[in-house]
């Protein structure tokens, strides 16, 4: 056993090197350099000495782990497991004694035993439908005789033109939380993180509107920068530098126009002074920008460098992709990271989807960029899902995305967030509640549920319920491949967790229109969301769906919910609409998928042909 194994520091750094969090930081830390060297790595040791700048031993140091340098693999941190199972690593059997001298690294090829790596590949085994609610003609009767409540019409046999969906009631398996909770956060500094913490804040109940008692000269950037001005912009970034959160915002922005106007004050003083040159132009400028401010040259060259950055996003990404970004933005500026791997692309993909997101979410945002006398008004208003987001272009009012069908009274549907009982069809009766089932206690993890955050021990969908529910950072969009519009995720949805409640009206006796059938076969229901609902009624279907409708009791009332079986951000959300839906659709399924089970079916071009919920 080596000697170092069991000093407590020795410890900790083997369980940090042992923890795959660690590593897939680490490796997402280090994804941004280029430089690979091939048939090498990186061992890190750990010694015990008198002094930093000792010569040790081998035998002296204890390899903590190594990181493969070769191309594609240079991130892969490598733990000792041997030393962190306190297992006496012989030279012989050391696996990292091989490496440098043959040229081999045990992490490329090789796990610690020394046998070959297999990769494991994980798979999402497609789950057997569950047992369904049918209606025979025989099941059930007509009404209530006790509260006189027609619970279903007996006459109606339902079930063989319905086009229905079933949801299922098992969970995907979430990922286990992982054991040790020792290792550092390292923040992965990549541009998905960048985007994605952008989407999320657009998304948070942020708050960032503010008001401005002075008003600022008026100019304009193109008519040049005068002496005065660059003085007053000058005064803003010093006022703005350094403060709190919509504060934060308000810094970029003025530090993304400070670069603005800096350009413009430079091409002022060259008109000004025509004998100057371009260099001595920007000294000028930067003299007095210096003055103002009270800091030395380069101080202002350091942070210009991360200004310019917050410039760059804001001019592909637009003022709402600056100002919700996370405090992530300043390393990014800082170091540029991602900069030349298409962030700017990423950015103007998504400028138009943002500013429907800010825009409805946040009414107020726009009021940040009075404090450059920008006064622009709101593009997008309403509900953040009446707008249909398009990649090359600004975002579609919803309706106008159904004007092909030539609807006799437009395609009108309402938002709402919760489902309506049909007093017609149930009275004052709730066909989703349980019978016999304890309303406090969930019937998945069986700990208490509550509304109220703190009463509510249940954390079985905690996005949904038992806490504060932020809106879902999902948006409506318009499929390239035919099926009209889709819901896309725009942040990333772990498998496990809920992405929505599906929405809409509780009632019973629908035929040859979509409907989700809910409750048992004596009390079933059907969840209708023709005029009214939330998104979950745009959601497509796929033969490989990344979701699932699934049951789930919340204080004792049966919810139908959309539940991710692992969404990356960007991509569309889907479920199965299952084999009996797609026998009575007379259309083919525009999945795409490689397995898909449903295209080709119909010869004619049915794929145009309306759907029987989009009429
Ligand atoms: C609940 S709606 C989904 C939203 C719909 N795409 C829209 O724009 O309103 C269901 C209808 O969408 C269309 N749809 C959904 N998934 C599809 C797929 N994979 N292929 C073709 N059409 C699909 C079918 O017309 C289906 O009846």
């Amino acid at each position: 056993m080596h000697p170092i194994v069991h000093h407590p520091v020795v410890t900790k750094l083997l369980e940090l090197f042992e923890n795959a969090d660690f590593s897939t930081q680490l490796a997402s830390e280090l994804a941004s350099f280029g430089q690979r060297d091939e048939g090498v790595c990186l061992r890190i040791d750990a010694v015990i000495c008198a002094k930093p700048n000792i010569t040790v031993d081998d035998d002296k140091s204890l390899p903590l782990g190594w990181l493969s340098m070769e191309k594609d693999r240079y991130s892969t941190i490598t733990p000792n497991h041997a030393a962190f199972l306190n297992l006496a690593a012989t030279s012989s059997s050391d696996p990292y004694a091989r490496c440098g001298g043959s040229g081999t690294c045990p992490s490329a090829s090789r796990n610690e035993l020394g046998n070959p790596r297999h990769k494991t590949v994980s798979g999402l085994r497609p789950s057997k439908s569950s047992a369904i609610a049918v209606v025979t003609e025989d099941s059930g009767s007509d009404s209530d005789t006790n509260t006189g409540v027609r619970l279903r019409p007996s006459n109606v046999r339902i079930e063989p033109s319905f086009r229905q969906l079933h949801s299922d009631t098992r969970f995907p398996q979430r990922k286990r939380p992982t054991k040790s909770t020792t290792a550092p956060t390292l923040q992965p500094s990549t541009i998905d993180k960048l985007v994605s913490g952008i989407w999320r804040q657009v998304h948070s109940p942020v708050n960032l509107s503010v008001s401005f008692p002075d008003r600022r000269t008026e100019f304009s950037l193109r008519t040049g920068v005068s002496q005065a001005v660059f003085q007053e912009i000058n005064g803003l970034c010093k006022k703005y530098y350094d403060q709190s959160r919509s504060s934060r915002a308000l810094e970029m922005v003025v530090q993304a126009y400070w670069v603005e106007c800096y350009e413009a004050r430079i091409a002022s003083i060259r008109l000004d002074c025509p004998t100057y040159t371009n260099a001595e132009a920007r000294m000028a400028a930067l003299k007095e920008a210096c003055n103002t401010l009270g800091w030395q040259e380069k101080e202002l060259r350091n942070r210009m460098a991360v200004w310019r950055g917050y410039k760059e996003i804001k001019d592909s990404g637009g003022w709402a992709s600056l100002i919700f970004a996370g405090s992530g933005v300043y390393r990014f500026c800082k170091y540029r990271i991602g900069f030349d791997n298409g962030l700017t692309t990423r950015l103007r993909h998504t400028a138009f989807s943002l500013e429907v997101a800010a825009d409805t979410l946040h009414p107020g945002w726009r009021d940040l960029l009075h404090v450059i006398n920008q006064n622009e008004s709101c593009r997008y208003s309403g509900h953040p899902h009446e707008w249909v987001t398009v990649d090359t272009g600004p975002a579609l009012p919803l309706k106008s995305t159904y004007s092909h069908l030539a609807l006799s009274n437009g395609f009108n549907y309402e938002f709402v967030d919760d489902c309506m009982i049909d007093r017609e069809v149930f009275g004052e009766d709730d066909p989703r509640r349980g019978l016999g089932i304890d309303p406090g206690i969930c019937q998945t993890c069986k700990e208490r549920q509550s509304d109220d955050g703190i009463s509510n021990h249940c954390s079985c969908f905690p996005s949904l319920f038992g806490g504060v529910r932020h809106p879902p950072p999902v948006q409506l969009y318009h499929t390239a491949s035919g099926k009209n519009n889709g819901v896309i995720a725009r942040c990333p949805f772990e498998r496990g967790t809920a992405i929505a409640e599906f929405v809409g009206l509780v009632t019973y006796g629908i035929d040859g229109l979509d409907v989700m059938i809910g409750g048992t076969q004596e009390r079933p229901y059907q969840i209708f969301q023709g005029q009214k609902g939330n998104f979950t009624r745009f959601i497509n279907h796929s033969c490989r769906p990344n979701s699932q409708f699934q049951r789930f009791y919340w204080r004792g009332i049966e919810r139908i919910l959309v539940v991710s079986r692992g969404v990356s951000a960007g991509s569309e959300i889907t479920v199965n609409y299952s084999d009996s839906y797609w026998r009575k659709l007379q259309k083919n399924c525009l999945c795409g998928e490689p397995g898909c089970r449903f295209a080709h079916r119909i010869e004619t071009n049915a794929a145009s042909l309306p759907s029987l919920q989009e009429a």
